[in-house]
């Protein structure tokens, strides 16, 4: 169904904002300290998970104040849908990963299948170490067994959107976190 940008607009009234701006950029200080004790020595290649990582992977590399390179991935589960299905992968990184150090940057970790399938490529590529950083956590019993070396914050298990994350493909731009009204 197409969204009317009225019936967008209620969606984002009707909203919870879990994740405010200035909490979002004390987390991403946070996580950008971790980041630079670990790989501040390590030329590491940066990752943006597209499409959700965009926006969190320009606000973290702009406090790493140390040399990297920069190339995304896109590998997507979700697609327009609130479920996600197997992992559809839409383009793979041009550097050469073999050897380097990794860090890989998402939105959100939810059940984990997304960052975890990346990890184990990345593995496959033979690089020498991989670290995954989320700006959200989401909180529930459905995980896969890896856990994100860097956390910006755990939230409750609802449907968000907001800070790189979409509501049918809307809303990425907002500069906080919501959860859909009743979900
Ligand atoms: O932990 P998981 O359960 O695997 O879910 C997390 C993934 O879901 C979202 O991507 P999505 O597939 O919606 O694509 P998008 O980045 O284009 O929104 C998000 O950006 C993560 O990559
Ligand atoms: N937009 C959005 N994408 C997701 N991918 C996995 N969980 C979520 C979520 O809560 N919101």
């Amino acid at each position: 169904m197409t969204n009317t940008i009225d019936q967008l607009n209620l969606i984002l009234d009707e909203a919870d904002c879990l994740v405010d701006e200035h909490q979002i950029d004390a987390a991403l200080d946070k996580m950008a300290q971790q980041i630079t004790t670990d790989l501040g020595d390590k030329l590491p290649v940066v990752l943006c998970v597209m499409n959700g990582g965009l926006i969190p992977t320009a606000a973290l590399i702009e406090r790493l104040n140390f040399p990297l390179e920069l190339d995304y991935i896109h590998a997507t589960r979700y697609g327009m849908e609130t479920e996600g299905t197997s992992l559809n992968w839409l383009s793979y990184p041009k550097t050469n990963l073999k050897g380097r150090h990794i860090l890989v940057v998402d939105d959100i970790f939810d059940q984990g299948h997304t960052l975890q399938a990346i990890s184990k490529w990345l593995e496959e590529q033979e690089s020498s170490a991989v670290y995954t950083a989320t700006v959200i956590n989401k909180l529930h019993d459905r995980k896969t067994d890896m856990t994100p070396d860097y956390i910006g914050a755990d939230v409750v298990d609802r449907f968000l959107f907001g800070y790189g994350m979409d509501y049918k493909g809307y809303f990425r731009n907002l500069k906080g976190i919501y959860a859909v009204k009743d979900s």
